[in-house]
């Protein structure tokens, strides 16, 4: 089966887009193995699939690369407002899109015709325990809650913008060793859905930097729905301020993350990189 797709990212959190407008995609799960491998296949963080939604301008799924599903991406819903908007299939500045955690709304900002960014307003973030989901026998919200891997003792402030991250803070997240201690907090008992786990250092209380393991994709260059996260652990530690916009400083680019007391905005780039067809069947 050929498979046309367009490979896009958002601060360098790139995914491959499929049009399901016209395509139809049997087995995403198996699909988004194959083709996110970065030596077998075209490479990406995942794959992501624009659909048409009954509720909304488009419907969004998201696969990470082992082929579990997110229930909301942050850098590629941007994209997906950047896709449907440059080629013709909803030409309006304000779209709203489906995705597993809800509608979102989203602000394009045009330049020449195409969209270069958006703010989406991603919605409150989930601080109950039952909700994010976390194992701890106290259901309020947690701040700083110890947890043990490998030895050492970190805090971490659990979250969920609509998918389950934890945020530690640390003086230099690039003496981190991601890939040894990312997968420990992901498969850690306290998170039975698994969890994206943000690193984050402050550099003064208008820019953080952050580095991000993601559940099911491992280390990527940025994290939407983590840069929202980071920002509500920061103001809960009272390193940021509510509605002020936070620069939050990745590994592929910038995003600005405002946390206002109804909502969390964030805003940032999205780019398109190359087309192609791949021939694909299981
Ligand atoms: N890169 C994303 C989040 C993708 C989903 C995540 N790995 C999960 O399984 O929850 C973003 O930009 O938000």
């Amino acid at each position: 089966m050929m498979i046309p797709f367009t490979k896009m990212h958002g601060c360098g959190n790139d995914y491959i887009y499929i049009n399901c407008f016209e395509n139809k995609i049997e087995n995403p799960e198996a699909l988004s193995k194959d083709i996110s491998n970065r030596h077998f296949g075209i490479g990406g963080d995942g794959i992501v699939l624009i659909c048409p939604s009954d509720v909304a301008d488009a419907k969004m799924r998201m696969f990470n690369i082992d082929g579990s599903e997110g229930k909301m991406c942050g850098n590629a819903i941007r994209c997906v407002a950047k896709y449907v908007y440059d080629n013709d299939i909803v030409r309006k500045e304000t779209l709203h899109i489906e995705t597993l955690s809800g509608l979102k709304k989203i602000e394009l900002h045009i330049e020449n015709g195409k969209m270069k960014s958006a703010t989406v307003d991603m919605g409150q973030a989930i601080l109950e325990p039952f909700n994010i989901p976390i194992v701890v026998k106290d259901q309020t919200m947690q701040v700083n809650y110890p947890i043990t891997i490998e030895d050492h003792t970190y805090s971490i402030t659990p979250v969920s913008m609509g998918n389950p991250h934890g945020v530690i803070f640390s003086d230099d997240i690039h003496l981190l060793d991601l890939p040894t201690i990312g997968p420990k907090f992901e498969h850690h008992p306290m998170f039975p859905e698994g969890v994206n786990t943000e690193f984050i250092q402050i550099e003064n209380r208008n820019v953080i930097q952050m580095r991000v393991w993601e559940r099911g994709s491992g280390e990527t260059l940025a994290c939407g729905t983590g840069a929202c996260a980071a920002v509500v652990a920061s103001v809960l530690n009272g390193y940021c301020d509510k509605n002020t916009d936070i620069h939050v400083k990745l590994i592929g680019g910038e995003l600005i993350i405002r946390y206002t007391a109804d909502t969390v905005y964030m805003t940032g780039p999205a780019t398109t990189v190359f087309t192609g067809l791949i021939d694909w069947s299981k």
